[in-house]
């Protein structure tokens, strides 16, 4: 008997609980995707660009290092065994077929039979990946070329080895070759540091810093990869354009009409590319000069004038080289500024958002090495407290 006269006086009640419950959720999911909408609009977008190999997923590696103390444990440096023992087989690879090139051979006569460098030219790290016996085969014999002075004098004539080019960090991991042929090698975080994969596609990290999210967006500088970058430029805050210093005396062949580019060359026309795409007029604009340490041992034996002849300072002494890349890089920024419509958005935002000097806020520039950790994580902190100073001036942060 009292059961519906229970549920009939209950009901209203019921329905009016349910649609408080609904309303304050609701009122929830309004605060949180206004919270999300805020953070959103207040993200720092930094978008790493630049040629290929000039060193974008080292730096974010580092960032990675910084902010999320990631590749600490050995779990998170595992993966890198095998692009690890590619890049040594790759080098080897590279070393062999420049030796034939240039009419070299081994010395030992053990290397120089026929069927050394056949094995090693034709393996594939995915044929032993498996096997630690056969890794450990083919690697002894890697071993053994590496030190075969034939090699050597090959090695130390890597200048001549035109488009076939060792990866910079080709004589770290040659020099370490027992202990990543070891079956139970963990690569250590310089290792992973100096792993080389080409980037395809995009590599996205996120992180706060001082209470601000950032995102940081990788993509690959291979030609082929460039046409996939313009899918990354909304929203863009920051462009970190990347530039290999070290990059002065080598070419790429242009098959379209069989030309010798300069590496250098192809960088600087790729960033007046950048900084003049409509997309990013408004984004604030970092250059890293990278890999100082491979660009002054360089300049002690190859001299920038012969790459360069517009340069005249001193000889072998990387300061005044570095300062002669950096005014090229300059000079393009600046040109932009006087010459293009983009240009006058540029100076009219950057002129109120930073304290810097105005050279520092059209181009805020650093000379780096990606695999130092103390380097870069002066660089980064500097990079962010500049990007820092023009997000809270600018109006998404008023
Ligand atoms: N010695 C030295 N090696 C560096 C430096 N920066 C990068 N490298 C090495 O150069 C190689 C290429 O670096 P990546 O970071 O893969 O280059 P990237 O710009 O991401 O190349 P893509 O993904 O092809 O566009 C790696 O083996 C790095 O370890 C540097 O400052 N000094
Ligand atoms: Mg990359």
């Amino acid at each position: 008997m009292g059961q519906p006269f229970q549920s009939v006086n209950c009901c209203p009640c019921v329905i009016d609980e349910d649609e408080k419950a609904a309303r304050k959720v609701s009122r929830k999911i309004g605060r949180e995707m206004e919270k999300e909408e805020k953070r959103r609009r207040r993200v720092v977008k930094i978008l790493l660009l630049g040629t290929k190999e000039a060193g974008k997923s080292t730096v974010l590696k580092q960032m990675r290092i910084i902010h999320s103390k990631d590749f600490e444990d050995e779990e998170s440096r595992l993966p890198f065994v095998d692009t690890i023992r590619k890049n040594v087989i790759e080098a080897t690879q590279i070393l062999l077929r420049n030796m034939e090139r240039l009419g070299m051979s081994p010395e030992d006569d053990r290397n120089r039979s026929h069927n050394v460098p056949v094995f090693i030219k034709e393996a594939v790290l995915t044929m032993f990946s498996t096997d630690p016996v056969s890794i450990l085969a083919l690697f002894s014999s890697i071993l053994a070329i590496w030190e075969d002075q034939g090699i050597q004098a090959c090695f130390h004539r890597r200048a001549e080895f035109r488009y076939d080019y060792l990866n910079d960090s080709s004589q770290y991991f040659l020099n370490r070759i027992a202990a990543i042929a070891d079956p139970k090698y963990v690569p250590t975080e310089q290792d992973v540091l100096r792993a080389r994969q080409c980037t395809a596609g995009v590599q996205q990290y996120s992180f706060d810093f001082r209470g601000v999210p950032f995102r940081v967006m990788d993509v690959g500088g291979l030609r082929s990869e460039r046409r996939k970058w313009i899918h990354c430029f909304e929203d863009v805050t920051s462009v970190l354009f990347v530039a290999a210093l070290s990059d002065y005396d080598k070419y790429l062949l242009d098959k379209k009409d069989n030309r010798a580019v300069n590496l250098l060359e192809e960088s600087l026309a790729l960033f007046k590319v950048v900084i003049s795409n409509h997309c990013l007029q408004t984004a604030a604009l970092i250059l890293y000069l990278n890999k100082t340490d491979i660009f002054a041992d360089k300049l002690m034996e190859r001299d920038l004038t012969d790459h360069f002849p517009d340069y005249v300072g001193e000889r072998g002494n990387s300061d005044p080289a570095r300062l002669f890349i950096l005014s090229k890089y300059k000079d393009i920024a600046l040109s932009h500024l006087e010459s293009s419509p983009g240009g006058d958005i540029r100076r009219a935002l950057w002129s109120s958002r930073s304290q810097r000097s105005q050279e520092e806020r059209l181009l805020y520039t650093h000379f780096t090495c990606a695999t130092d950790n103390e380097n870069i994580a002066f660089a980064t902190a500097a990079v962010q407290d500049h990007l820092m100073q023009a997000a809270l001036k600018d109006f998404h942060f008023a």
